[in-house]
């Protein structure tokens, strides 16, 4: 399979492709999603990854494929981003806990030949996250850098009560809607 260009500096993207078995190099794509004002989470995600794409466009050829992709998690029709600090993290997770909860993720692959867009949603009905085992995790500082302070392969996951939707979708990046198109 040909090597592709990860445009993202995201630890856990990185580790679905190796999952997957797809050979990359890993770029930051250096877009700053701060700078979108934007309520809707489908809208939002969206145009974060476009913003990506362009922005890393701008800086390399198409010499590679490249992917780029956005996350989003959504509850109470809010958008809970990245936690800013322990105390943010509480407030977003707390959001979550005994809710129903999407976690929606773009992403856009292009070659010289294609382009692939796909933005997929994953839901879960979480039960009431335990309070000490939330305090612990806080502690843990896992929640570093993840959508929504969530990891629906960790913490999440023994609250999981239902689940429509892949688990990559939720991690970040679909992996298994974009293997069909990569080059052999
Ligand atoms: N391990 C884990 N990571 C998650 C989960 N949900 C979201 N993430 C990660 O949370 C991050 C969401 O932030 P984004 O802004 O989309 O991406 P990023 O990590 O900042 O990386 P860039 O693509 O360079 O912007 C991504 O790295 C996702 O992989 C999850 O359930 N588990």
């Amino acid at each position: 399979m040909q090597t592709i260009v990860l445009g993202s500096s995201s630890i856990t993207r990185a580790e679905l492709l190796t999952k997957f078995g797809v050979p990359f190099i890993q770029r930051d794509a250096g877009f700053d999603e701060e700078s979108l004002r934007i309520a809707d989470p489908a809208h939002f995600v969206y145009h974060a990854t476009k913003g990506k794409m362009q922005s890393y466009l701008e800086q390399y050829d198409l010499e590679m494929p490249v992917l780029c992709a956005d996350t989003v998690v959504t509850a109470n029709g809010q958008i809970l981003r990245k936690a800013k600090d322990k105390t943010d993290a509480k407030r977003i997770l707390e959001a979550q806990s005994g809710n129903t909860v999407s976690i929606l993720s773009c992403m856009i692959y292009k070659s010289k030949t294609i382009e692939l867009i796909d933005l997929s949603t994953t839901d879960y009905l979480f039960l009431p996250f335990e309070p000490k085992a939330l305090q612990d995790y806080l502690e843990s500082d896992e929640w570093k850098g993840k959508a929504g302070a969530c990891m629906v392969e960790g913490f999440c996951k023994s609250y999981i009560k239902e689940v429509v939707g892949l688990e990559s979708t939720a991690m970040g990046l679909s992996v298994e809607k974009l293997l069909p198109f990569l080059p052999q």
